[in-house]
């Protein structure tokens, strides 16, 4: 199959995921038949599963907090793990396992056991896969093969988030309120439906651009939300960038640190629960920041751009772009005043997520 088809073959099941449909992932002839917990309902799980055999797949780290019997603790937070079916777990069960969220209002039965995982690179595709549709990484795991609606293979899962064949769409002036010379440049991949877009302000010239890296965030970049400093950062960047002779802002499309919107509402409720923005994706099963800057380095690529200076205070985002051949000549810190409701998820970002400012 060509890089379009399979690209194409991932979008399919990133769908039939959302609507609740089973999908297959599979790496030659080694395949793995689920059913999306998350998505699953009465009429679903019994079609999909009608001798209530399906084991479960979570990934490490909620398996983590779930304790294991008989459980080795690995490295990779996002690791797979097999939870053996027991009689008891219905997909009540189910979903009080998938979703930390309930762990307060169910207390957890259990004990749960793990069990070994033939394929551990097609389960860990696929629970890449339930993060590219922005549902909990949990699934049930069909005891003898079945016919899905959609089949991607593990291969096409891992480079999907790279942005393979990007290319720009179109392009037209846009007027800002920081910046009234700004030039807006939208970015498709094939089957991917996370259309990127960067502004281009000024007038360029000889100079180097002042690049920003915004990740998407409805809750701040719209709402005004008090909970993070993405707002406030999205607006003092803009303006730092019409100050400068020219730059570019990019507006990657990598909601919630790349979890998506639903996944880091989660994370805002576990954060109601009294844990921190890193211990809350954990706790999802998720990595920390499960975002790909090499987008970005090819964004700039398509716009002729190599050597930057970039607005951040993240280093992640230097070296993400160093990798894929940008230049970053210098870092310009981006800080934000403090609020009440922001104030650990900024020390948080400090002590625990390597934020310099
Ligand atoms: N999962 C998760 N994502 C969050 C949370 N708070 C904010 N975000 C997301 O974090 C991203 C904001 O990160 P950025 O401002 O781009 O980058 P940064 O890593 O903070 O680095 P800077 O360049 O220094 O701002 C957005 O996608 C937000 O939606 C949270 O508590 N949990
Ligand atoms: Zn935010």
């Amino acid at each position: 199959m060509s890089a379009e088809a399979t690209a194409r073959a991932v979008a399919r099941a990133i769908d039939a995921l959302r609507r609740g449909w089973p999908v297959t992932v599979s790496a030659g002839d080694r395949s793995l038949h689920l059913l999306a917990v998350e998505s699953a309902d009465e009429t679903s799980l019994p079609a999909f599963d009608a001798d209530s055999r399906a084991n479960i797949l979570i990934s490490a780290a909620r398996a983590q907090t779930l304790r294991l019997a008989n459980q080795r603790e690995a490295a990779d937070p996002e690791a797979p793990v097999l939870v053996q079916r027991e009689s008891w777990i219905d997909l009540g069960g189910a979903m009080a396992i998938a979703d930390p969220v309930r762990d307060l209002a169910t207390p957890l039965k259990g004990p749960y056991r793990a069990l070994p995982l033939a394929d551990p690179d097609v389960a860990s595709a696929a629970l890449r896969l339930a993060r590219l549709a922005g549902i909990l990484p949990a699934f049930f795991v069909a005891p003898a093969p079945i016919i899905t609606e959609a089949s991607a293979e593990s291969a096409a899962i891992v480079a999907f988030d790279g942005g393979s064949q990007l290319h720009i769409a179109t392009r037209a002036r846009l007027p800002v309120s920081a910046a009234e010379n700004a030039e807006i440049v939208a970015f498709r991949t094939p089957g991917d439906p996370r259309e990127h877009v960067a502004l281009v302000v000024g007038t360029r010239d000889d100079s180097l651009p002042v690049v920003r890296l915004h990740s998407e965030c409805l809750t701040g970049d719209v709402l005004g939300s008090l909970k993070c400093d993405c707002g406030p950062q999205l607006h003092s960047a803009l303006h730092q960038i019409a100050e400068a002779r020219w730059g570019v802002l990019l507006y990657l499309r990598q909601e919630g640190r790349g979890i998506g919107l639903i996944n880091k509402l989660r994370a805002y409720a576990l954060q109601d629960q009294g844990f921190d923005t890193v211990d809350a994706n954990t706790r999802l099963g998720f990595a920390i920041d499960a975002r790909d800057f090499s987008v970005a380095a090819q964004m700039l690529k398509l716009l002729a751009i190599r050597d930057i200076r970039l607005l951040t205070n993240n280093p992640a985002k230097v070296a993400g772009l160093e990798a894929e051949g940008v230049r970053v000549t210098e870092r310009v810190p981006l800080s934000i005043a403090a609020n009440p409701h922001n104030a650990r998820y900024l020390d948080t970002k400090r002590d625990r997520t390597g934020h310099q400012l």
